[in-house]
């Protein structure tokens, strides 16, 4: 199967137990895992038997050491990322949002390895041999200026070399202060809509693409969708996940794919998920299973009905990897989706 990198940060991930505050975390009780966006779009490739790799920079000690053995655990190529003598591992806190409480994220990851590591320090024909997709998200971009360059020297890269990209927004308001004079929303619009004249296919919410790309959120999705890939030639497609819900804990969940050669929007079924183990991650899940899906040559409809399903079943799993199988999410594709014990 084609091979796909993916660039960005990986975190130590400290969550508090359960849905306790953080006021409310005793020392013993932190749930330790790693996490980061385009990590974890790796994990859940490889664990769908894909071939995947994850690209950054992280420093050289045994914390960075446990955290590279547990991608490759899961099957994630890392043989690319680069160990340095300046930058740290970042940090992000975790309380979950439970009923009407929504969830919080404290991040520590300032001067990270991968914020300050230069493009010139990777080997990019070699990270790019064999490689047919490139996947980043907007969240590399917001860290700093020079990761900032670099995500834009890496799909201009990709793109030099006929390798189609991936950019799932991800819009993180506490991120993108690498420009004082601007506000986290028009430094994000600056810099992704240079970003994007790169990039293939398009995912996020409609509330990324309000936000980051300032386009009218009154419109129906087929209309942002055209908007979106019209303002951005190199787009196929552009891929949306869906979510409304009462509190935290309860929330329909799910996706579209617009196809811009057929001007034809595809929906996938509404999952409602009224318990949420964990919903960070939920999005590198549809995302990943966006582009398995594509790998397979599967069409738009079961492509976005993958996806979909694919990034439901996170919810049900603590930590942001997404640990389902391509059985589990077919099944659930196929109406399996009573949670019944397999025995
Ligand atoms: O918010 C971030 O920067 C992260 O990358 C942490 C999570 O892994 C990410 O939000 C999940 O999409």
């Amino acid at each position: 199967m084609s091979r796909v990198v993916t660039f960005g940060e990986i975190m130590m991930r400290l969550a508090t137990p359960g849905f306790a505050r953080f006021q409310q975390a005793m020392p013993g009780s932190v749930n330790v895992t790693f996490a980061g966006a385009e990590a974890s779009i790796a994990a859940s490739l490889a664990y769908l038997g894909a071939d995947a790799a994850f690209v950054t920079a992280l420093p050289d000690h045994a914390i960075a050491d446990a955290c590279i053995a547990d991608l490759r655990s899961i099957g994630v190529e890392t043989k690319h990322i680069l160990r340095t003598t300046e930058g740290r591992l970042g940090i992000y806190f975790l309380e979950h949002g439970a009923n009407q409480r929504g969830g919080n994220v404290i991040y520590d990851r300032e001067g990270a390895a991968v914020a300050l590591t230069p493009a010139a320090a990777y080997d990019w024909t070699a990270i790019f041999t064999g490689c047919e997709w490139f996947v980043i998200s907007g969240i590399t971009p917001a860290i700093s200026r020079n990761a900032a360059e670099v995500a834009l020297f890496a799909v201009q890269e990709a793109e030099r070399r006929g390798i189609k990209v991936v950019c799932d927004m991800n819009y993180r308001t506490k991120l993108w202060r690498w420009e004082p004079s601007l506000s986290a929303r028009d430094l994000a619009t600056r810099t992704m809509k240079d970003l994007l004249r790169h990039v293939t296919v398009f995912v996020g919410g409609i509330s990324d693409a309000i936000a980051m790309l300032g386009v009218d959120g009154a419109g129906d999705l087929h209309t942002v969708a055209k908007q979106i890939t019209a303002q951005f030639p190199n787009l196929t497609h552009a891929a949306f996940t869906q979510r409304d819900g009462s509190s935290a804990a309860v929330q329909n969940f799910s996706g579209a794919l617009y196809e811009k050669a057929t001007d034809v929007l595809h929906t996938a079924p509404t999952f409602s998920i009224t318990q949420i183990i964990d919903r960070l991650g939920a999005g590198d899940a549809f995302t990943a299973g966006l582009l398995f899906s594509i790998l397979q040559g599967s069409s738009p409809a079961e492509t976005i009905a993958f996806a979909t399903a694919a990034g439901c079943l996170a919810h049900s799993i603590e930590g942001d990897f997404n640990y389902s199988t391509r059985a589990e999410i077919e099944a659930l594709m196929q109406g399996d989706g009573g949670g019944r014990v397999s025995r």
